[in-house]
């Protein structure tokens, strides 16, 4: 059974793959026992979950757990808060690795991609599979740079819960809000773990306001911190009203007490406890109709009698209807509070089974993932995270159905509940499920191959990048045949480049980065065209005559409408060849090339002489389009981003000085500690290469997030310096 033995190359890297398709538990322990899993320099691990040392546990509750033991979750935040720390010790305590990984030092486990070993952050969603106290929990590690947002919106899609992770000298940050926005879209239950309880500045007060007030989420208070900053030493539970103290001499924080709060000894602590567990329950009870039943009943009189779990398996029902957040505290990086952490993801977080997914798959090959390294399965019970392969033209965002009736009942489904925004009418149309959203890329540059024979491989490691990411656009210069790279932004481009380096091993050159403009149209602009052309024995004819103004609502692509003279019953070949004119023509606008938004287009009248191919059609209705947008009255738009900037009050000075020298507008300048947070919105073209001025500016001491907010006109003066500084780059080139 060795020739099951396989190599699979995920990322280029060759991995071994266990197939234990219809193989005896035996030979199974026994190829385990000459199998070396792939394992990353400088760490140490354990055994999958389910083996102990070399040995089988239990196959079958590796493979197949009740689903009622399972969790799906992901973690999410913004970036830096200690996603990936917090996920390390996650698998260390739960045996999955047998050494602690530091994002510092490069070594984590979900962090596997080179880039992301390097820059210490990350890009790609990792998932991993572990166990704690019989609970079988599939984790996904989400990127908290804005500019793989995508990438968290497609987890967020699959999982059942989310654990978000917060700098408690920070609250609530930018990006929290936007992945708080993403889960509260996908329906998707969260606890709250407010990390970094050890940093200088950690204020849990601080942090459980900002969640109350930035999330508009109710917060309930499961444990209170024992002490904050370098006094950090532990957390009280506030439902058993005990406290975890951390043995300071435990390096890698495997030894805690757990010890009953006494009135003789801890009595200050008792009280607040008490304190903070009554307003828990009655928090609990304002919004569990059973669980005020209960109090309100039998403990109305002493609350100190309710047991816990009562109390735990409301804030559960509580958790999954999304009414309020638990929240948890600790530090990933000095080892504290992460195994309560895990006890209250399996304890609050909801199983597959309540959770409403009626999908079924059915796929050839199966594995589970462990990280990078995955291990084939032979079936899988609902509500598992798994990866298949093989899918050629399936990309991210992709539904996978066993059937096309049930993909079509379940996209029916999606659209009853609003959910997707329902655009045409064809079969192909009503096949998507609701996806992710892609965002709109708003930087652009050339990407160039070493040579022109190295094109096909460029395309090939483009169309293969693509289909992982869709946020990332390719396209083709119509004048330069040049390729474009559209990208949500600086970080996310320049990862792209790497990845051509070291996935597809092409050195590739890339142009100067631009900011993705649109163009739009100020006044109403009326044009005709006839297009009259003889190939070979057949005539082409068609005229058109229609009317270009700017739409009342923001809208990306064109809206089209046919005026009542235009025949309805137009044949359904010919609706099509005008739409991809009328498309094709708004895909480069006159003034730059950029795309034309915000225009409604309404066909006055169209003659087609018997015969006439519907490419002809496009062509002429195109022409006609761009014909009256060149008449019109023009405008630029530019990316406006959402800017927040956290600076030490010494530097607040300089960076509003800069801000202003970039067309920045400063809505709001707030106090956290000892640092300003500066919150506006900034073009986006004022903004790169922010971070490197930034670091001057302040000394290294101001971190910023920045998102897309909107497209807006660009005012006359600085319209007309881009259009010659671009006319003047057009001349050079
Ligand atoms: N003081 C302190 N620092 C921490 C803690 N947890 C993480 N850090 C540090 O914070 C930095 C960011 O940690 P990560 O775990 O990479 O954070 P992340 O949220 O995964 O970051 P991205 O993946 O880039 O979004 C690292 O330098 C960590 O060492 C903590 O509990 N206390």
């Amino acid at each position: 059974m060795l020739s099951n033995l396989r190599k699979f190359g995920v990322n280029n890297k060759k991995i071994p793959i266990l197939n234990i398709n219809n193989m005896p538990c035996s030979k199974i322990r026994a190829i385990l026992k000459r199998l070396k899993p792939y394992v990353p320099p400088g760490r140490n691990y354990s055994s999958l979950p389910g083996l102990v040392g070399n040995d089988i546990k239990s196959l079958h509750s590796i493979i197949s757990p009740p689903i009622a033991k399972i969790r799906n979750i992901g973690i999410m935040a913004h970036i830096d808060a200690g996603k990936t720390t917090t996920t390390e010790r996650i698998l260390y305590y739960s045996g999955y690795t047998r050494s602690l990984g530091d994002v510092d030092d490069g070594d984590t486990v979900t962090d596997f991609m080179a880039q992301e070993r390097e820059r210490g952050i990350t890009i790609q969603s990792a998932a991993v599979t572990f166990d704690w106290k019989g609970y079988r929990v599939n984790l996904i590690d989400t990127p908290g740079h804005v500019d793989f947002t995508l990438e968290v919106e497609r987890c967020l899609r699959v999982l059942d819960g989310a654990v978000a992770v917060f700098d408690a000298s920070a609250g609530v940050e930018a990006q929290t809000l936007t992945v708080w926005r993403q889960a509260d879209k996908h329906k998707v239950p969260r606890i709250c773990f407010l990390n970094k309880m050890d940093k200088t500045g950690a204020s849990f007060k601080y942090a459980v306001e900002s969640i109350r007030e930035k999330l508009k989420a109710k917060p309930l208070l499961l444990q209170l911190p024992l002490g904050e900053g370098k006094a950090f030493e532990g957390v009280v539970d506030v439902v058993s009203k005990e406290k975890l103290v951390w043995n300071r001499k435990s390096e890698d924080g495997k030894d805690f007490e757990r010890k009953p709060l006494l009135e003789m000894s801890d009595a200050k602590l008792l009280k607040e406890t008490t304190e903070a567990r009554n307003a828990l329950i009655e928090q609990v009870a304002d919004l569990d109709d059973e669980f005020a039943d209960l109090v309100l009943g039998e403990f109305s009189e002493n609350f100190d009698l309710l047991p816990a779990e009562k109390l735990q398996t409301a804030i559960h029902r509580v958790t999954l209807a999304q009414t309020a957040v638990p929240v948890l505290c600790g530090s990933a990086l000095k080892n504290k509070g992460v195994q309560p952490l895990l006890d209250a993801i399996t304890m609050y977080l909801p199983s597959p089974e309540e959770r409403n997914y009626e999908f079924l798959e059915r796929i050839s090959r199966l594995l589970l993932p462990f990280a990078d390294q995955h291990i084939e399965i032979p079936s899988l019970t609902a509500g598992n995270i798994a990866l298949t392969v093989g899918l050629k033209h399936t990309a991210t965002g992709d539904t996978i159905a066993s059937s096309k009736s049930s993909a079509l009942a379940a996209a029916r489904r999606a659209e009853r509940e609003g959910e997707k925004k329902h655009r045409q009418n064809s079969e192909a149309e009503r096949l998507l499920l609701a996806g992710v959203e892609i965002p709109e890329p708003v930087f652009f540059c050339t990407i160039e191959p070493p040579s022109v024979a190295k094109q096909p491989d460029l395309d090939y490691a483009l169309k293969c990048l693509q289909r992982e990411d869709p946020s990332l656009k390719v396209k083709l210069d119509p004048d330069s045949g040049q390729t474009i790279l559209c990208g949500m932004g600086e970080l996310h481009i320049e990862i792209i480049h790497d990845r051509i380096k070291r996935e597809y091993g092409l050195e590739t050159y890339l142009g100067p980065l631009q900011v993705a403009y649109r163009e739009t149209i100020l006044n109403v602009v009326h044009a005709t065209d006839t297009l009259d052309r003889t190939l070979g024995d057949k005539r082409h004819l068609v005229t058109v005559e229609l009317e270009v103004k700017p739409n009342e609502t923001c809208c990306v692509t064109p809206v089209l409408k046919y005026a009542g003279c235009v025949s309805e019953d137009l044949p359904k070949a010919s609706q099509e060849a005008i739409e991809n004119g009328i498309h094709s023509a708004c895909l480069q606008g006159p003034l730059l090339g950029s795309p034309i938004q915000d225009v409604a287009i309404t066909l006055h009248s169209l003659i087609i002489h018997p015969g006439t191919s519907t490419t002809m059609i496009s062509a002429c209705v195109s022409r006609c389009v761009q014909k009256a947008l060149k008449k019109a009255d023009k405008q630029v738009l530019e990316p406006l981003m959402n800017l927040e900037v956290t600076v030490p009050g010494d530097y607040l000075s300089p960076v509003l000085a800069d801000l202003a020298q970039r067309r920045g507008t400063i809505q709001e300048i707030q106090t956290r500690q000892e640092n300003k947070i500066v919150i506006g919105f900034v073009p986006l073209a004022e903004i790169m290469g922010y971070s490197t001025v930034l670091r001057t500016l302040t000394s290294g001491s101001a971190t910023f997030a920045l998102e897309l907010s909107n497209y807006q006109a660009m005012n006359p003066q600085d319209q007309s310096i881009l259009l010659s500084r671009r006319s003047g780059l057009t001349q050079v080139l």
